[in-house]
């Protein structure tokens, strides 16, 4: 079966740039996908790369998207490079067709799943502090903190901080923090890190709980990170380490079985991970890279196929887009 193949661009601002320790973030760009059948039945599909993470570029994408004719074959999606996971992703997503017409509705009002089933995104630094406050009003009870920014003595102290809110908030519930470092801690700082957590779960009548430290280190330190797991009780998470399907079956080779995060518009075949996970017994966490409803829906859907009740899903990331200066034309 053939399929009219049609694509737009988009741009979207963030309200305020993503600080991580790989650098500063100002606009996410990526590619919408549409795809007619015969039947005149569309499918939805987005293109959300992350290069500084280790998929395509943007640029590699659009080149990838422009080289196709008007009309391609379900051959052509399959056929796919792995060098080009977050066109797979998008291309397979539009083929199943479960996202019907865009934007689909945000999941939260779809009523299937409540905020506290999501991880809201808080931003580095003291702001953090502000942040928290609006993002419980709004019924997240699992955050994630950027850590490795600043220097390490200042990120400690706004932790402290940033847990004995939590904690004044908590009543009788329970709250979780992840920690999100991005790859920008040395060793003996995540030991630190490590430690902090570790005697945090030791206070008594304490009701925020750290759920984990996600990528202390880099990608190049594996062998660190899976010592550290036999030290200390903190889990540890990848992530820039299991960037795509590839290196995800790489970490379990290897012997990883601590927590995976899996940003699946970035992981490559969505049929794939699926096999992955339904072979392999993982411990996962589904996490965005700031895609639109479109792409989020699809990401969404397989975290929900394949781990119904899973850990709270990183996509509390909706008021990060400043869309009145964005670039969002999906009227194809
Ligand atoms: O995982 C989440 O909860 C939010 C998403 C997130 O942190 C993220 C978003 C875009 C790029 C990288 C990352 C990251 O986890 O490092
Ligand atoms: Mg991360």
């Amino acid at each position: 079966m053939l399929y009219q193949f049609e694509f737009r661009t988009y741009q979207r601002k963030f309200k305020r740039a993503l600080q991580t320790s790989h650098g500063i973030w100002q606009i996410r760009t990526g590619i919408i996908l549409k795809l007619t059948d015969k039947n005149s039945q569309i499918g939805w599909g987005e293109i959300a790369p992350l290069s500084w993470f280790g998929s395509e570029s943007f640029e590699q994408a659009l080149d990838f998207c422009t080289s196709l004719s008007t009309h391609i074959s379900e051959e052509t999606i399959f056929s796919i490079s792995d060098e080009l996971p977050a066109c797979q992703f998008g291309f397979e997503s539009a083929l199943s067709k479960e996202i019907n017409a865009p934007p689909p509705a945000p999941p939260w009002q779809g009523g299937e799943k409540k905020m506290s089933q999501y991880s809201g995104l808080l931003p580095a630094g003291k702001i953090s502090l502000s942040a928290l406050q609006m993002l419980w009003k709004q019924g997240f009870r699992t955050f994630k903190w950027k850590i490795g920014v600043a220097v390490i003595e200042e990120e400690l102290q706004v932790f402290q901080q940033l847990i004995e809110v939590m904690d004044d908030l908590c009543d009788r519930e329970k709250a979780f923090l992840r920690l999100d470092a991005n790859g920008g801690l040395n060793y003996s700082q995540a030991e630190t890190w490590l430690q902090t957590c570790d005697d945090v779960a030791r206070i008594p009548n304490f009701s925020v709980k750290i759920e984990f430290l996600e990528q202390p280190l880099s990608v190049t330190q594996f062998d660190k990170m899976l010592a550290l797991t036999a030290v200390y009780k903190t889990p540890i998470a990848l992530d820039e380490s299991v960037a795509n399907l590839d290196r995800i079956q790489e970490c379990y080779n290897q012997g990883w079985r601590g927590i995976f995060v899996i940003k699946p518009a970035i992981a490559g075949s969505p049929s794939q991970l699926r096999k992955f996970c339904q072979t392999h017994n993982i411990d996962a966490v589904f996490s965005s890279v700031f895609e639109t409803q479109i792409g989020k829906q699809a990401a969404l859907n397989l975290a929900t196929e394949l781990f119904p009740n899973s850990r709270a899903l990183g996509f509390g990331i909706d008021d990060w887009f400043d869309d009145n200066h964005s670039i969002l034309d999906f009227g194809f």
